[in-house]
């Protein structure tokens, strides 16, 4: 049987099978608010047989949403709602998780579908931005400048991180991800091309970690040890200068693992607009390998795993703990049983719920 549909525990939680729903923002909600938009997109996909659902960007303030229609979580209403989606999850029995992040200097922007770009100043929904350093991330899109964070910018930021693990945990969250990476806030940190500082949150590679290890120890503190604690974070820009960014990264990583993290998602770090990503199939399989292998830390990465021979590979090898399929899920959100029919996995019905699995065992024509 393929390793894929063998459980996976990390800490004090165990996921039915190595396949997760990576975060996928839904730009569907008003005022931060989950609704049934994602009440029933989420318990579909937990429904299909999926091991872990990592529920999409949660701006942990209104000024970090990366638009108006992210979802939030700094207010109880927000986290009652939450709570109604971490419950559904887990009674389809997949482990609910939840990405909670900033977005920086990428925030404020209209739906990718109703431009992708900064709202106006003349736009009722505007807000402003910050960041690390006046710098736009531009690509004609997002080409408004950031205020440059102070420091008690940035010690409110660190509290509103707090603020949401603990709401995050709560609502009954049990698999905790900090959103580190594709250019939104922590991740501009970490970038040369987002952070010109030259304060101690800038500067070196520590001067440029410093912010994201402060605000991961913070969390960490506040997040039961017995669950599981992840970051997605991006390792690599593809912009000439990658051997340095990996090797940073990992030394990074390793702080965050002395720290504390259990788990990283590896990924990209999108903080120009004219990286040159190779994008294919698995691609980044490799790039987390050597993460996993450099740190030690159990890892996952997302991009282009959609089919069930590439996901059984990159677990049967070895190179990813947890598979991310996302797009793939959005297509099928019984995508993992398809993936067990197709992998001729023993019973493949009962990845489903019972009142599914009955009839398709009951009746097979
Ligand atoms: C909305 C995203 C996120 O939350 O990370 C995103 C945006 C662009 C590329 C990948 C991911």
């Amino acid at each position: 049987m393929s390793k894929l549909f063998t459980p996976y525990t990390l800490k004090s939680i165990t996921m039915r099978n190595r396949i997760a729903v990576p975060p996928m923002c839904q730009y569907m909600a008003e005022d931060g608010v989950p609704n049934d938009w994602h009440l029933v997109h989420y318990a579909q996909m937990a429904r299909g047989g999926v091991g872990l659902i990592v529920v999409e960007a949660t701006g942990v303030s209104p000024e970090g949403r990366i638009s108006p229609n992210c979802l939030g979580i700094w207010n109880d209403k927000q986290a009652a709602e939450h709570a109604k989606i971490a419950a559904a999850i887990k009674k389809a029995g997949c482990v609910p998780g939840i990405q909670i992040a900033h977005a920086g200097r990428k925030a404020n922007a209209n739906r990718p579908w109703e431009g992708d770009n900064h709202l106006e100043v003349s736009d009722p929904r505007y807000w402003e931005i910050i960041g690390p350093s006046p710098i736009a991330f531009g690509g004609g899109i997002l080409p408004r400048v950031p205020r440059e964070m102070t420091k008690e910018d940035i010690e409110r930021v660190k509290a509103d991180f707090v603020a949401a693990a603990k709401r995050a945990l709560d609502a009954g969250y049990e698999w905790l991800e900090l959103h580190f990476a594709h250019g939104y806030l922590a991740q501009s940190f970490f970038s040369v091309h987002a952070n010109h500082r030259t304060d101690e949150y800038g500067g070196d590679a520590d001067g440029r970690g410093r912010f994201l290890l402060e605000t991961m120890e913070a969390v960490r503190a506040v997040w039961p040890d017995h669950l599981p604690f992840s970051m997605r974070f991006g390792v690599i820009e593809f912009d000439d200068r990658d051997e340095v960014t990996l090797q940073e990264s990992i030394e990074l990583i390793k702080k965050f693992k002395e720290g504390g993290l259990d788990f990283i998602s590896v990924s990209l770090g999108f903080n120009i607009p004219d990286a040159k990503i190779p994008w294919g199939p698995a691609f980044m399989a490799p790039i987390a390998d050597h993460i996993k292998k450099e740190t030690g830390l159990p890892v996952t990465s997302a991009w282009g795993f959609g089919r069930a021979d590439l996901a059984s590979a990159a677990v049967e090898s070895g190179q990813l703990d947890i598979v991310s399929v996302g797009r793939a899920h959005l297509a099928n959100p019984h995508w993992t049983y398809a993936t067990a029919m197709e992998l001729g996995i023993d019973k493949p019905s009962w990845v489903l719920p019972a009142p599914y699995a009955h009839w398709l065992e009951q009746y097979k024509l």
